[in-house]
């Protein structure tokens, strides 16, 4: 088991608020995605989970609060935006003092430096990493103490498309084993194969949590295309059904009705159909319609 309850979260800076009253649960055995625009309360939730910054709420992994685990690096592995490096203590060296403080032996240290692959540099100094480098280093931290919980915050950032598909394959491995990954990211298309479930947040608050399926599927942008010589037919019947329905190229895009709805409208009508399609939305898409009135910083029109 290793599930993480966030009950209540809140955050305030001064006026602002950061982070609104947020509550979900992480399951074990599935990756957990955590989308929401820039500056929306994603860090700060991570940072309120780990009881690294006061505020409201509660969060405990195995009904434990962070602070009150024993050896938490074996059981949660976090990964937050600022690393805590030492630029010129060695990367292997700095595994090992983490390692010695939470009671794990040295081999964990080799085996997560191989696991991310920076065995031939873990010698090196992490003020001469690359973005990437520094954030394999970082997941090697996390990993460490072997825990069952993780709670990455951009762990895809800086890292190559090489890199980008380890790091997913890893991490669904991980909630394979039955662990449970909360992972921010911006990488939406990243994400629409990662995870599982879904927290979507907009200016601290709540917007969508589930699975990703239902978010896609709810967003409503999804839609159906029918080409057919008769559209002049079909067309009005699939608006008295209260679709919206729009024209291009002598295919209808039909918004609001099922396929197996417009299929029985076109038989009914006696409209030829040479071609339906049912086009879903993507999680971009998606993202953009939950998130458009709550995003905290927008550019101008260019
Ligand atoms: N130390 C701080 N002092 C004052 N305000 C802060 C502080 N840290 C964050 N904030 C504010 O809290 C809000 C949430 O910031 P946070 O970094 O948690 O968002 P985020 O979703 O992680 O953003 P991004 O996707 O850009 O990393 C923002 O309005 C930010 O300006």
């Amino acid at each position: 088991m290793a599930l993480i309850e966030a009950h209540s979260l809140g955050k305030a800076y001064g006026t602002t608020r950061a982070v609104n009253d947020l509550s979900f649960t992480v399951r074990p055995g599935s990756v957990t995605g955590f989308l929401g625009p820039n500056g929306s309360g994603k860090s700060t939730t991570m940072r309120l989970m780990l009881g690294l910054d006061r505020g409201e709420g509660t969060t405990t992994f195995d009904g434990v609060p962070f602070q009150q685990l024993d050896h938490p690096m074996r059981h949660v592995g976090a990964l937050l935006e600022a690393k805590p490096f030492h630029p010129t203590r060695r990367a292997r060296n700095h595994l090992r003092m983490l390692a010695v403080s939470n009671g794990i032996g040295d081999r964990r240290v080799d085996e997560v430096l191989a696991l991310v692959g920076l065995e031939s540099v873990a010698r090196g100094r992490p003020g001469k990493f690359s973005l990437g480098m520094g954030q394999r280093l970082g997941i090697a931290c996390a990993l460490l103490g072997d825990p069952h919980t993780l709670i990455l915050d951009e762990p895809s950032n800086g890292l190559d498309p090489q890199g980008i598909q380890w790091l997913r394959s890893l991490l669904q491995h991980l909630a394979k084993e039955g662990r449970s990954v909360f992972v921010s990211s911006h990488l939406l298309q990243e994400m629409s194969v990662l995870a599982d479930e879904l927290v979507v947040i907009g200016r601290g608050t709540m917007l969508a949590n589930g699975p990703v399926q239902d978010f896609i599927q709810h967003s409503g942008l999804g839609s159906v295309e029918v080409r057919t010589p008769d559209g002049a037919l079909l067309q009005p019947r699939l608006a008295a059904l209260g679709a919206e329905v729009t024209t291009s190229d002598g295919t209808l895009v039909v918004r609001g009705v099922s396929a197996e709805q417009v299929g029985d409208e076109a038989h009914a009508a006696g409209a030829r159909v040479h071609q339906l399609v049912t086009r879903q939305a993507t999680l971009e898409e998606a993202f953009l319609e939950a998130t458009g009135l709550s995003e905290e910083f927008r550019g101008g029109a260019s």
